[in-house]
């Protein structure tokens, strides 16, 4: 392992793995969510189980992004469960977000910040100890193809590239479970496989993978698809 072929997205992904996770299951069941009088998820059960690539695909409206935040414990489902590992998220001690991280439709950066510091930020945030935060800050802009941005206000970066530098703070934390919303919306065909090369690659080292896309070639690069329209779920048997 050389870290000079900026091409080298998989390989990569061996250093960005880390260590390796055994048996990781997150599991939903009965998952309701009402807000403002709008029953948006109305009972869903799923499993994503460590090494699987699952697309979350449906209209605008359906309520995939709240199913996501309900699965990565930002809210709390009106009725139903969510455990990972046979647990509550919520037992999982005061920072389930050591083991779950979501990449948010809107990025969710903190602007005044470079891209390296919105990846150590969140590093640190889990414990990791500065240098060390460093050194994976910088692995992880590498492999989404911003080395050269690494030390630009997020607020200086195009669209396209802030939503690279969360992808990278995803990899970077090295989650059990990667819930990603839509994370390839605003890229150039070249940079989409890029990013979904390192997202992907996380589930070759044992993580579970949710992707909401709209994107049918997206989909079609995971093992299954789930489909959610208003608010309910069905497993899409083949890709087409
Ligand atoms: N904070 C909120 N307050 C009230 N309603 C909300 C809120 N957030 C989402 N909703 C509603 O919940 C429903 C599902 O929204 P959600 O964002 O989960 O859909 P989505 O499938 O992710 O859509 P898109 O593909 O457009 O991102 C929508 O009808 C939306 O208006």
């Amino acid at each position: 392992m050389t870290g000079v072929d900026p091409s080298g997205v998989e390989q990569t992904g061996v250093e960005l793995a880390g260590v390796e996770l055994v048996g990781v299951e997150l599991v939903g069941r009965g998952l309701r969510f009402a807000r403002g009088g709008q029953e948006i998820l109305r009972g869903i059960d799923l499993a994503v189980r460590g090494g699987e690539r699952v697309a979350l695909t449906g209209p605008s409206g359906s309520g995939k992004s709240t199913l996501m935040a309900v699965l990565a414990g930002l809210s709390a489902p009106t009725a139903g469960t969510v455990t990972l590992d046979g647990r509550p998220l919520d037992r999982h001690g005061a920072r389930p977000h050591r083991r779950v991280h979501m990449v948010f439709q809107g990025y969710a950066l903190v602007a005044l910040l470079t891209a390296a510091e919105n990846i150590e930020l969140a590093l640190r945030a889990t414990g990791v100890p500065a240098e060390e935060a460093g050194t994976r800050a910088a692995e992880a802009l590498r492999v989404v193809g911003l080395s050269d941005r690494s030390e630009h206000l997020v607020e200086e970066l195009s669209g396209g590239q802030q939503q690279r530098v969360a992808v990278a703070q995803a990899l970077a934390t090295r989650p059990a479970v990667l819930l990603a919303d839509e994370p390839t919306a605003e890229q150039d065909p070249a940079h989409r496989d890029l990013a979904l090369d390192a997202i992907l690659g996380a589930a070759d080292h044992g993580a579970a993978v949710l992707l909401a896309t709209h994107d049918a070639d997206v989909a079609r690069r995971c093992d299954r698809r789930l489909h959610i329209v208003d608010g309910q779920l069905t497993e899409v048997e083949a890709l087409a």
